[in-house]
């Protein structure tokens, strides 16, 4: 098949940015992509890399868009290097959707200048969502008003603040989440090893106590992600789960971790793992416990990470995209990028 290849960078500030133990990031740039195939349906996909993820930058990102003629195949786009992570998948969803494989999005014809997410089609009852608290106290205030929009498992963002002072926060936190709440913790690599045995611990002792019905349901990512075989003896020591997030950020890294023994919970972010067919394949084939998770991307790139989502989503894990807090309304913002067409 040979597509009419168009492309649009982006640049969009945080309505809150995100303070992480990677840094304080508030502007998300990527890449948009339209692909009209030779019967003028058009597929629309995106590039939202995470470098300090292990993926590509948008600026390698762009480089590749910009050396690739105005027309391209299947070929090139099933050939897109492994160096490209955000690439394979912005590229090959593009396919998916202009396809119509998913029987939902654009799969429109030429005139069909915008997509219009149909995420209703994607979230009945087979996914529901997890939102994120941000570092610090400022969580204590934050999921009051996300539970009542419907959230009921959570993630907070520790090895930002002293140890100390996050054990107290979380402290309040479990006494005042309700009953029956799921409550992940992500460290993004922050922890030393001492800090990761005391949170285990901790987490381990509140499991214990059955006056606390609320559910810990994993720590994410504690260590760096050289250290995988300490997290993975962590994981033999503990009751509360591990999950690897940047461990396992691409598909190369995912094969690897399952390869040398990594049997707990896996983090999937769908915008920079890569190929989708290729980690169709892989989760069917190695059935891993998955939680997928977003990379902050627009309403396209979304679309396609959920497709995926509902595809291979297992044990029930609510899925890390309730960020809509996070930006504004954007469906005349996407629409702005091709107002030249
Ligand atoms: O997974 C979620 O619950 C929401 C997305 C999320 O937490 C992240 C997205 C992108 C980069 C990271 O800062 C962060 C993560 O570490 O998972
Ligand atoms: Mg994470």
């Amino acid at each position: 098949m040979t597509y009419k290849f168009q492309f649009r960078p982006y640049r969009r500030r945080f309505v809150r940015s995100l303070t992480t133990n990677h840094g304080k990031w508030g502007i998300r740039e990527g890449i948009i992509l339209r692909l009209t195939d030779e019967s003028g349906k058009v597929g629309w996909g995106e590039i939202a890399p995470i470098s300090w993820f292990g993926s590509e930058t948008v600026e390698q990102g762009l480089d590749f868009c910009r050396q690739l003629p105005g027309e391209i195949t299947d070929e090139i786009i099933f050939s897109i290097p492994d160096e490209l992570p955000a690439c394979q998948f912005g590229f090959e969803s593009a396919c998916e959707m202009g396809s119509g494989e998913w029987g939902v999005g654009s799969g429109g014809d030429e005139g069909d200048n915008f997509i219009t997410p149909n995420f209703s089609l994607l979230t009945p009852n087979s996914l529901f969502y997890s939102a994120l608290l941000s570092a610090g106290e400022a969580a204590l205030n934050q999921w009051q008003t996300l539970w009542e929009q419907g959230y009921h498992t959570f993630k907070w963002k520790i090895g930002v603040y002293a140890i100390t002072d996050e054990l107290e926060i979380f402290e309040s936190l479990i006494q005042t989440l309700p009953a029956f709440t799921k409550l992940r913790l992500d460290a993004n690599c922050g922890l030393s090893h001492e800090e990761a045995n005391l949170w285990l611990r901790t987490c381990d002792n509140f499991k214990a106590n059955p006056e606390l019905p609320l559910e810990i349901e994993f720590i994410e990512q504690p260590l760096p992600v050289e250290q995988f075989q300490e997290m993975l003896e962590l994981s033999r020591c503990y009751k509360t789960a591990i999950a690897l997030d940047e461990s396992v950020a691409t598909l190369g890294q995912l094969a690897a971790c399952y390869q040398q023994g990594w049997r707990g919970i896996f983090v999937i972010k769908p915008g920079i793992v890569g190929s989708p067919s290729r980690l169709r394949k892989f989760c069917h084939q190695h059935k891993i416990d998955t939680v997928f998770s977003s990379v902050f991307e627009t309403a396209i790139g979304r679309l396609a990470a959920l497709q995926l989502a509902a595809e291979l989503s297992r044990n029930n894990r609510a899925i890390g995209f309730g960020i809509d807090h996070f930006f504004e309304q954007e469906d005349t913002w996407l629409q702005s990028l091709w107002n030249d067409l």
